[in-house]
């Protein structure tokens, strides 16, 4: 069982217009909304996998209730601790002149003291059932930065995984709390070690420390490039394959959602490295966010070759 838990929860709403206009009138060619927020799209991927998933994290409004109905038609199991704020309405604007996403993300609600305990409470007792967790996006107001790392210190004191997938300041203090896989951009990297842009190299080096450190799996996406992965053996990369670009939000979940399927189902490193480039590409390769298909996959796994630095 994995269990995905988005602290964040939002409706994902893409607007597709044929060309962005900033500061112009802009005519919306179609509308769509989903339940997003970077942990339940990781669930919606594992969903159309095969993988036995549920969700959990904060809801609260109507917003909240809309994420909820939406969640079960999508036929996730839901534990998600009711909240007195509004969840958050998460906007993409699809360009389908470039392919370019432009995204508008509410902070999203303020979290109470209380709240906080009841989601660390079920966090106790729910590690004892789980062995795999998704740690998946940005932390609503009023929790604490270190709020990832609490919840990977009682995942890891149960034996449970964690695989964390954040940015800034709830990044560096989840590193401390030792995940077994963190997921950050390039820019998120860039970002947590303090540098405007790193090279192949630097990232390989700042990786590898981190997998010394006692992470698991130092996973670097790198979009249409492909990722970096470095582990206690060494350090791999890998292209992503070639696609037809239809929208790449929500790629990185889609990523996670390959990577815990393949651990979760006993892959060997490369294996999962390859089904989490895959999922991701065939992700980006359609206009949903949280987008996949096992065939697809595969196909696209076939064409990913992971190459060990030397
Ligand atoms: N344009 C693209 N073409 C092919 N694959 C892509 C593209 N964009 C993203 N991907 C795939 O999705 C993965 C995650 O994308 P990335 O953009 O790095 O994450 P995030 O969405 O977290 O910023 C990449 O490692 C790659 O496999
Ligand atoms: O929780 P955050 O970091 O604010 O991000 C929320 C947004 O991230 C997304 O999950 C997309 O994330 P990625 O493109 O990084 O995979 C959107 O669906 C969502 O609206």
């Amino acid at each position: 069982m994995i269990t995905s838990i988005t602290l964040n929860a939002a409706i994902d709403q893409i607007y597709r217009l044929d060309c962005l206009a900033v500061g112009g009138v802009n005519r919306i060619m179609d509308m769509h909304q989903d339940a997003g927020g970077k942990g339940l799209n990781v669930a919606k991927v594992l969903t159309s996998l095969g993988a036995e998933v549920d969700a959990g994290g904060f809801l609260g409004g109507s917003n909240g209730e809309k994420i909820r109905r939406l969640v079960k038609e999508k036929g996730i199991p839901e534990q998600f601790i009711p909240i007195a704020g509004e969840s958050r309405v998460c906007l993409t604007v699809m360009d389908t002149s470039t392919g370019k996403g432009t995204e508008l993300l509410e902070s999203g609600p303020v979290i109470s003291e209380e709240e906080w305990k009841s989601m660390l409470e079920w966090l106790r007792v729910k590690s004892n059932q789980t062995k795999w967790f998704a740690l998946s996006g940005s932390l609503p107001k009023g929790l604490p930065d270190d709020a990832y790392a609490q919840m990977i210190d009682i995942i890891n004191a149960n034996g449970a995984k964690a695989v964390l997938d954040t940015s800034g300041i709830a990044l560096r203090y989840g590193i401390e709390a030792k995940p077994f896989a963190i997921k950050p951009n390039e820019k998120e990297f860039a970002d947590m070690v303090g540098s405007e842009s790193l090279s192949t190299e630097r990232m390989r080096k700042e990786g590898c420390r981190l997998a010394e450190q006692g992470i698991g799996h130092v996973c670097l996406t790198l979009g249409e490039k492909g990722a970096l992965f470095c582990n206690q053996t060494g350090a791999f990369q890998a292209e992503a394959p070639l696609i037809d670009l239809k929208n790449p939000v929500g790629s990185g979940d889609a990523f996670i959602g390959g990577l815990l399927y393949g651990f979760s189902s006993f892959e060997d490193d490369v294996k999962a490295y390859k089904r989490a480039i895959a999922c991701g590409s065939v992700n980006a390769a359609h206009p949903e966010i949280g987008y996949s298909d096992w065939n697809e996959v595969e196909d696209l796994m076939k064409m990913i070759k992971i190459q060990e630095f030397n």
